[in-house]
Order: C-alpha cells, then structure tokens, then sequence
C-alpha cells in the first residue's frame, strides 16, 4: 500500500466530481480524483450528451420540413452516430486524465472504498488516499424493476441505447419519463416500432398532468404504442422477440426492452457503513451545505436531490465553496426541468397538486401558443406550443410553469428565474418581453390567471 496525503479526495468525476475537483484544483488545493470508468461520468458517455447529439439531427430534420419553402434534409444514420461517437470521445477519456494530471492533480483509476475516518482514509488501486475531506460524487445506474423472466429477453438501459450500432427493428420502453420520452422518440423517428409501457396514469408523472397528455399526443404522432396504466408483470422469449406480459393481459412485444425505469444511487462498494456514516434507498443523505459527515460531502445524484447535472454541478460549486472556507447553502428553488423531445418539454418549480400539498390556494392558467403568439407561426407551418403557470393566489407568487413547444428548454429559464427569485405575478404583468417569441407565452399565461 502506498500512502499519500491530499486536501481533498473526489470519488467519481461526473459532472459533479468535475465541477468541485476543478474549483479546488484552481485554489491551489492537493486534489485527488478517483474513477473507475471515464471521467466525464454517466452524463459525457451515456446519458445527456450522446441522447442530445442523437435527438438534434431528427429535430432539426423534421424541424427543415415544417418550414416553408424548404426541400429538407433527411437523416443519415452513418453521420449521426460518427458524430454521437465524436462527441463521446469514443469512450476514450486519456486527454481529460491527461488534463487534470497537468493541473497538479493526482488521477487513480479504479473503484474507491472508504477505509477510516478522523482523518478520512480512501482505498484504491493499492494506495491509501488520506485528506480532510471526500467528496462523493458516484451518480446513479439504471434501476432494474423487478419483473420475472426479465434476464430472458433483449434488455436495454440507456448505455447501451445511447451508444447503439443498428437501430433495432422494434423495442418496448418501460417508463414514460424523461429517459423513456427522449429515447423512445429518437428510436421511433429512427423508424424502429416502439411500445412505451407506463406504469402511473400518464406520461411524465412528476410533472403537471397536461404535460403527460400533450407528451403522449407527440410521441402518438411519432408512431408511438403509448400504453399507461399499465406495467410489466413477466417476460420472456418467443423466437428472436422479446416479450412483455403486461398486468392488464395485453402484451408488449421487441426485438429490445429499453429500462427507462429511474436511477439508483451508486453506493454499492464505498463501504460508508464501514466508517459508520449511513445510506438509504435513496441515496447518501446530505444537509443543506452538501455535507454527510464533518469533512465529508456528497453531490450529484449519489445525493437523490434531482438527478440532474445542472443540480450535480450546482452542488459541486457549493461543496467547493464550502471546502474553500465559504459557507453555502444549496437552494432548489425554481430549478429547471427540461426533457430535450421535439417539441421540447420543460417544467419549474410545483405543479398545482404539489402547491396543494403545500399548503397554498394554487391557481392555473394555460394557453395555446398558436392562438395568442405570431412566434408558433413564422417559425413552422403547423405552429405548436402550450404553456401553463401555477400562483399562489393569497400570495401572488409564481409557483411553477410548464410548456411544451420548440425550444421549451431555453425560454423556461425566464419563469425559473422568476420562481427562484420570488418576482411576483403584479410584477410579472408589467414585464416587457421581445416580439415574436415564445417567450412571450408566459406574459400571455400570467395574464390568463384568474387573479
Ligand atoms: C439517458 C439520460 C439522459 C440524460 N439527460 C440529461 C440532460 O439532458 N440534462 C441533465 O441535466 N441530466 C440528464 N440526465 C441525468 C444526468 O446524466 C445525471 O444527473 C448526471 O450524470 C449526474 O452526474 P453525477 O456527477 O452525479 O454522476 P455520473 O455522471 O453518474 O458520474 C459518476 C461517476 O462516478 C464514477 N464512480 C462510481 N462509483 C465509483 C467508485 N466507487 N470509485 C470511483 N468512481 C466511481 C462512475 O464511473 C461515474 O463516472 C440524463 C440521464 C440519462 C440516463
Ligand atoms: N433531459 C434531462 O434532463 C434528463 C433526461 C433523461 C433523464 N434525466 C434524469 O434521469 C433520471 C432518470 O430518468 P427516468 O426517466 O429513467 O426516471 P424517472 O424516475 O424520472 O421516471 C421513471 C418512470 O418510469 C415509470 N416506471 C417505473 N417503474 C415502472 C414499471 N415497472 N413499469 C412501467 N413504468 C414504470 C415511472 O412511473 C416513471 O414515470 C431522472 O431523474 C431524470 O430527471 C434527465
């Protein structure tokens, strides 16, 4: 065993890991990174930039033939995935290692466990790491449900979705989320068959249930087999397909199942217990300054806040905040939530039931884009786009807002800012916003609410 001393010892670099590792490395901080697979996590390989990079081409195809006057452009898979393996690195992370090593960071590779406590101790690839403080930073995988048979058939999580070969002739995706809505629209415009299995009552089951029906409408109209209510019971094989025996008697059938059935916390093998910090379901609990134990943090989706990167990052400043001598605390206030289909769907802040639970007098208002926008219009030749709010009407704040139209996922930030920041619906109403964009969907919206 080798023994080395450090300021900080970062397990997993994800976006999460990366964000606090660089901000310490920049203070001139001995940091350590440890990873067993790429630097660059989940979200470089796997998730969001290979599902992005996938998603464009057919959104800006389709987008090309809803203009007018334009002879489109048509999507080459050849190109699509050259380019999906550019922007992976082709699994390669040497120049991000290469990267941190220049910086004065010391890079491990491998599994890190934790050792001891008083000073904190990390094991990996035969050295002991000693440091004030670790930082866990280990993402989550795709949760497998518990379905009989399902080592019989075809499976699929995201990885093996976003780095796919040959589009398959047919695949069922089980979950109707962010995961599920994203791939199941890249497979099915790709021209596989695609049978989306939902468990709850409607798509998107975090968000407003409009947003669940108007995401149904557009994968229907994607050729989608949208089932909900339902969920898979056993599977099994018939000749080359797989099948899924659903719990209303009807059946799914692919050449692949794609699990698009949430994420868990990567935990297993860090041996927290082992140091007697504790872990649950849901993941490595932390307070509001990102800590689990007196020099000891976490960020990401190890944290089971909302799986995202931009919180993993987030979360990753305000560890390296607090390492540096500051003190941060993390807020989640009015922290966007988009899912990159075509049209893009994008949500902030409570829905009206959640505002409910809550304890506020919630109001609602949604508005067809097309009816009150020229945007929807100069932009495409059958216009689309829905946008919703929720206030809190003894209040007047703006609680949440939703909408579901082009480039949802860039104009959603003028309502995230709006919620995080507590500017009220009196204030929203004087707002002033360009002409024609879709951003002026929420003036319409905030105009709408009966109040
Ligand atoms: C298909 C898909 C698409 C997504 N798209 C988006 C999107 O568009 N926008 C968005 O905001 N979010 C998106 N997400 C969510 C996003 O990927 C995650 O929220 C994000 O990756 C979390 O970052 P992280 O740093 O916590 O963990 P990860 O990215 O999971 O990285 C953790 C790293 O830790 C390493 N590790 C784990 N255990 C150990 C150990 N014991 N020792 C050493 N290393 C270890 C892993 O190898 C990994 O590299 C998507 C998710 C999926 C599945
Ligand atoms: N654009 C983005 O930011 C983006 C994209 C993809 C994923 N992500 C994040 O990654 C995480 C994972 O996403 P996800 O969509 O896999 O998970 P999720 O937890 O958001 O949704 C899983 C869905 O699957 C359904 N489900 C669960 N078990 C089922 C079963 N046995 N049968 C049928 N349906 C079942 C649930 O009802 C739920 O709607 C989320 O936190 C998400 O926000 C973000």
């Amino acid at each position: 065993m080798v023994n080395d001393q450090y300021d900080a010892v970062v397990i997993g670099m994800g976006p999460g890991g990366e964000v606090a590792a660089s901000q310490l490395i920049k203070a001139g901080k001995r940091v350590a990174v440890v990873e067993r697979e790429l630097i660059g996590g989940e979200c470089g390989y796997w998730a969001c930039i290979p599902s992005k990079t996938l998603l464009r081409p057919l959104e800006a195809a389709a987008g090309a033939a809803g203009v007018a006057g334009l002879d489109g452009p048509h999507p080459d898979w050849a190109g699509m995935r050259s380019y999906r393996d550019t922007m992976i690195r082709h699994l390669d992370d040497s120049k991000q290692a290469e990267g941190y090593r220049s910086q004065g960071a010391a890079v491990f590779r491998g599994s890190a466990h934790l050792v001891d406590r008083d000073p904190w101790v990390v094991a990996v690839d035969g050295h002991r790491l000693t440091a004030e403080h670790v930082i866990v930073a280990t993402g989550s995988s795709a949760s497998k449900p518990p379905i009989e048979g399902l080592e019989e058939v075809e499976v699929w999580t995201n990885r093996q979705a976003t780095t796919l070969e040959e589009i398959p002739g047919s695949a069922v995706v089980v979950g109707g989320s962010a995961v599920g809505v994203e791939l199941g629209q890249f497979l099915a415009r790709m021209g596989c068959s695609v049978t989306m299995v939902q468990r709850g009552p409607a798509l998107m089951d975090r968000e407003e249930p409009r947003v669940g029906e108007l995401a149904a409408e557009t994968l229907r109209g994607d050729g989608v087999d949208v089932r909900t209510g339902t969920a898979p019971r056993r599977a099994y094989r018939r000749g080359r397909e797989s099948v899924l025996e659903l719990d209303d008697g009807s059946e799914a059938v692919g050449d692949v199942v794609l699990l698009a059935t949430g994420r868990s916390p990567r935990l297993e093998g860090l041996e927290l217990d082992r140091v007697g910090v504790e872990t649950g379901r849901r993941g490595l609990a932390v307070d509001e300054r990102c800590r689990a134990a007196p020099g000891l943090w976490a960020v990401g989706d190890v944290t089971g806040v909302s799986m995202f990167t931009h919180v993993a990052k987030y979360q990753g400043r305000i560890v390296a905040s607090n390492i540096l001598g500051g003190d941060r605390t993390a807020e989640y206030t009015g922290v966007p939530r988009v899912v990159f289909a075509d049209p893009e769907i994008a949500a902030v802040g409570l829905t009206a039931e959640q505002a409910r639970k809550e304890g506020y007098d919630p109001v609602s208002a949604e508005v067809d884009l097309t009816e009150g926008l020229a945007r929807p219009w100069t932009y495409e030749t059958s216009p689309r786009g829905h946008a919703g709010v929720v206030a809190d009407r003894t209040g007047r704040g703006l609680l949440g807002a939703w909408a579901v139209a082009p480039l949802a996922g860039e104009w959603i930030h003028t309502a995230a800012l709006a919620v995080r920041e507590g500017i009220g619906i009196d204030r929203l109403r004087e707002g002033v916003f360009q002409f024609p964009t879709y951003s002026e969907g929420y003036m319409l919206a905030v105009e709408a609410l009966d109040m």
